[in-house]
């Protein structure tokens, strides 16, 4: 798995509050009001421990400060604790968390400790950018959806979009990911010579660890992006050209989406 970098978190406040913005100017949902409209839960004043890790490359400058600014800024009560690992596991349980958030460099995990619910990132984060495009409601007519990526994020992004009844058509340079994905789930393969393919789409969705990833034969004017891959998939100038608006921040829409699993 691709790692954060402190300078992938350098403007990460910044970015979920713009993403928050932008994510209510096209659902009519706030983010956390949307978290609970698909996992019909809600926060009940849960205590969240943030539990720093030094396994394998070990602690990421920001990550859990990141962590803490992202529950903050939802109304939540948490803290980092002053110990890592199971020293810090220990002190949070001894702190009275409710909720446990942590990762190593295979997972990162929300664990409530009160109704034993636990969330993967990876899961969440494909479910909840998904389901911004699904919920983006000037383009609701328009029901075929592009999937670049169908890793750990894109392949619950699928499955979003399955359950929400899009036309969903992928892409993955690993075409025997492609092969396995079409052959298990009621999707199509992207392929711009097949008549039956959309020559470009309104709603993409990235989750690669790749740049430039959208071209501009897959974009209409005006298409929306939903792209937690990092770095960002689609350029500068194609962004401008296209007037193409982007859902992208690096950890914590993710997160919050995994709170709202656990609820
Ligand atoms: N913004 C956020 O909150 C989060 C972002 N991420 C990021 O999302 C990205 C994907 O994460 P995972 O799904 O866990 O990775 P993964 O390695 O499981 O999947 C990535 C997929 O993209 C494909 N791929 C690579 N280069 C490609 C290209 N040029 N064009 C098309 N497909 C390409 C790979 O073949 C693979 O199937 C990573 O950059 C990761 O850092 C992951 C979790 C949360
Ligand atoms: N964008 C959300 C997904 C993050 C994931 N790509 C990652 O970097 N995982 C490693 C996190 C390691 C955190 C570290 N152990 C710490 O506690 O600071």
């Amino acid at each position: 798995m691709a790692l954060l970098t402190p300078e992938d978190l350098a403007n990460m406040t910044n970015a979920l509050v713009e993403n928050d913005r932008l994510i209510t100017e096209l659902t009519n949902y706030s983010l956390d009001g949307l978290c609970r409209k698909i996992y019909g839960t809600a926060p009940n004043n849960e205590k969240v421990a943030i539990i720093p890790i030094t396994a394998g490359n070990g602690i990421i400058g920001s990550f859990s400060e990141s962590l803490l600014f992202t529950v903050q800024h939802f109304g939540m009560d948490g803290f980092i604790t002053e110990n890592t690992d199971v020293a810090g596991y220990y002190e949070a349980v001894m702190k009275g968390a409710d909720i446990i958030l942590m990762a190593d460099d295979l997972a990162y995990i929300a664990h409530n400790l009160k109704n034993s619910k636990i969330a993967h990132n990876q899961i969440c984060t494909g479910r909840i950018y998904a389901e911004i495009l699904c919920n983006a409601k000037d383009y609701a007519d328009d029901k075929d959806v592009l999937v670049i990526g169908l890793g750990k994020v894109g392949t619950p992004a699928v499955e979003t979009f399955l359950k929400e009844k899009q036309n969903v058509y992928v892409f993955d340079v690993d075409s025997n990911r492609v092969d396995e994905v079409v052959s298990e789930y009621p999707v199509s393969k992207y392929d711009p010579t097949d008549s039956k393919t959309p020559n470009s789409f309104f709603k993409i969705f990235e989750a690669t660890p790749c740049a430039d990833t959208i071209s501009k034969d897959v974009l209409k004017q005006n298409s929306l992006v939903s792209t937690p891959g990092i770095p960002c998939g689609i350029s500068d100038e194609l962004i401008e050209k296209y007037s193409i608006r982007v859902v992208l921040e690096p950890l914590g829409i993710g997160t919050l989406s995994m709170l709202y699993a656990v609820f």
